[in-house]
């Protein structure tokens, strides 16, 4: 029996090897971390992360062909395929600070791989990792081999977060990158053999290492590129009267351009679009790509605009400052359907608008209140770290409240902001709202989720990204 072990416990780890598990019941998968609570979380009911569908394959497979466990060095050694899905963050200090990519986890990751083994084994980069980096991994592991042959593999993961096991059932492609030797386009074919479980072989493509390391960084250049374009679009139809929803349709009706990712937002989140882009511009700049990283920086300078953009309407719409009223905040996930905080805009937003003093009140759907604490209190670049490294006890911000009802957090209030576009905010009584609140009562849609005319119609005045200016807003000050 082929055996799996996957080094990382995370969202990318667990519903990758749950899916593996599930496809392949010839296979033995075993998840390991060195964080005992996300470990004991994946062996009970209460799964450590939110991902629709992960549950019901979890609790098919786990105990017959997929086991969570923090015996790592035990499962390392059993292995024959090693994926190694751990934590890439960014650089918080010394050399490439803000920039470049920690591979600190990485590094103890293969260096303990390099001490248990004691059979061949095949060592599959699942973590996105600058380009080369297989290079770096293989002297660690080849330096003291003991006669053991290590063949590195470069199997960067698409999945976005909330369709994670869409994405995986299904993914658009597997990319494979491997050595041009025989033994590298052996390993190549049983990783190859593993997918092709359940992928159509047509969906599986190799290339040479270097390749496969650069297109995931490029990808999701490629992707957060769309959403600072459209968001750049959104800024201007605010100044023309154009509608964002209408220019993103004209444009993305273009077969060439594609309808896809298209949505203009406060910007975008998530662990790792800014943090890879700041991984390729850090890359760039090594290879005396000055012109080339400043191209790519340009797209999260885009993504700050637009979350600072944000916060000014909201404080300029309100007769310039926010201390002391109650604003809503709805949604505090990164997007819908994820408990994921991790670069949220709602961070960005929150600590822009705690500037001016507010009184926060948060709802979220699936985030904790101690997460919003601690990510309110977090230095920037640390919520990439493992959980067991992040601060536990969160500072108190005394001007923040989480509750558990998006008529709770309205209430009394003199503003909302829609952060997330989760599917309740759709549909809630805005009425009963707009009747529980302090008026003139203001909602930011940052999330383009409400139907702006009807609650116009209701008495709000509504400001939504790219869309027609409310008359209220017209003379107000974009950016300060
Ligand atoms: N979150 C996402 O949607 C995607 C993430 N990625 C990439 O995948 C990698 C992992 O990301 P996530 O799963 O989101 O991170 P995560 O933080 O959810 O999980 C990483 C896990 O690795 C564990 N870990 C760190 N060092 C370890 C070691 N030496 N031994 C054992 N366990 C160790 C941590 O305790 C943590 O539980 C990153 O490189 C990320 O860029 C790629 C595609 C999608
Ligand atoms: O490397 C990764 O971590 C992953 O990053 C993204 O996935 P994810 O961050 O989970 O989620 P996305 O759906 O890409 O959304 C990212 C951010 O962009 C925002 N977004 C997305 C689409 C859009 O049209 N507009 C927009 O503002 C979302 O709200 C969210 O804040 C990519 O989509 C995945 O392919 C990739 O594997």
């Amino acid at each position: 029996m082929v055996k799996i072990c996957c080094i990382g416990a995370g969202y990318v780890g667990g519903p990758t090897m749950a899916v593996i598990a599930l496809k392949c019941p010839s296979i033995e998968v075993a998840v390991v971390d060195i964080s005992a609570p996300r470990i004991t979380a994946w062996n009970s009911d209460q799964l450590p992360i939110y991902e629709p569908g992960l549950e019901e394959i979890v609790k098919q497979c786990r105990g017959k062909n997929l086991f969570f466990s923090t015996a790592v060095e035990k499962h390392v050694s059993e292995a024959d395929i090693i994926f190694v899905s751990v934590n890439t963050p960014t650089k918080t200090q010394g050399l490439g600070a803000g920039k470049a990519a920690d591979l600190t986890y990485w590094e103890s990751a293969a260096r303990m791989i390099a001490d248990v083994s004691k059979s061949n084994k095949i060592v599959v980069e699942k973590s996105t990792v600058p380009v080369k980096t297989a290079e770096a991994i293989e002297k660690i592991l080849t330096h003291n081999s003991k006669g053991i042959k290590y063949q590195i593999l470069s199997n960067p993961e698409f999945l976005a977060e909330g369709t994670a096991i869409e994405d995986l059932f299904s993914p658009d492609r597997v990319l494979i990158g491997g050595r041009e030797t025989p033994d590298g386009q052996k390993a190549t074919q049983a990783l190859k053999e593993v997918y092709a479980h359940w992928v159509p072989e047509d969906r599986i493509i190799t290339t040479n290492l270097w390749s496969a390391e650069l297109s995931k960084l490029a990808a999701n250049a490629f992707l957060a590129q769309r959403i600072s374009s459209v968001n750049a679009m959104s800024a201007l139809c605010e100044a023309t009267g154009a509608n964002i929803s209408e220019v993103a349709h004209a444009v993305g009706k273009d077969t060439r351009i594609g309808p896809k990712f298209l949505n203009a937002s406060v910007g975008f989140g998530g662990s790792c679009f800014q943090k890879d882009i700041l991984n390729l511009v850090y890359i760039c700049e090594c290879n005396g790509l000055t012109e080339v990283a400043n191209y790519w920086k340009q797209v999260i300078k885009v993504n700050d605009y637009q979350k600072n953009r944000f916060v000014n309407r909201v404080v300029s719409s309100m007769f310039n400052t926010v201390s002391g009223k109650k604003i809503a905040i709805l949604g505090f996930a990164f997007k819908k359907d994820t408990g994921d905080t991790r670069e949220t805009p709602a961070i960005d937003v929150c600590k822009g608008l705690l500037g001016d003093k507010p009184q926060l009140s948060i709802y979220d759907l699936q985030v904790t209140e101690d997460q919003i604490r601690r990510d309110l209190s977090m230095k920037k670049f640390d919520w990439d770290h493992p959980i067991h490294l992040q601060p536990m006890s969160p500072a108190a911000v005394k001007e923040v409240s989480v509750v558990w009802d998006a008529y709770e957090a309205t209430k009394g209030a003199h503003g909302i902001c829609i952060l997330t576009e989760w599917d309740e905010f759709k549909t809630l009584d805005y009425k009963k709202i707009f009747d529980n609140m302090q008026k003139p009562a203001f909602l930011f849609d940052g999330r383009n989720v409400v139907d702006v005319e009807k609650l116009r119609e209701i008495g709000f005045i509504v400001y939504s990204i790219g869309k027609p200016l409310d008359a209220w807003l017209k003379d107000m000050p974009a950016m300060a």
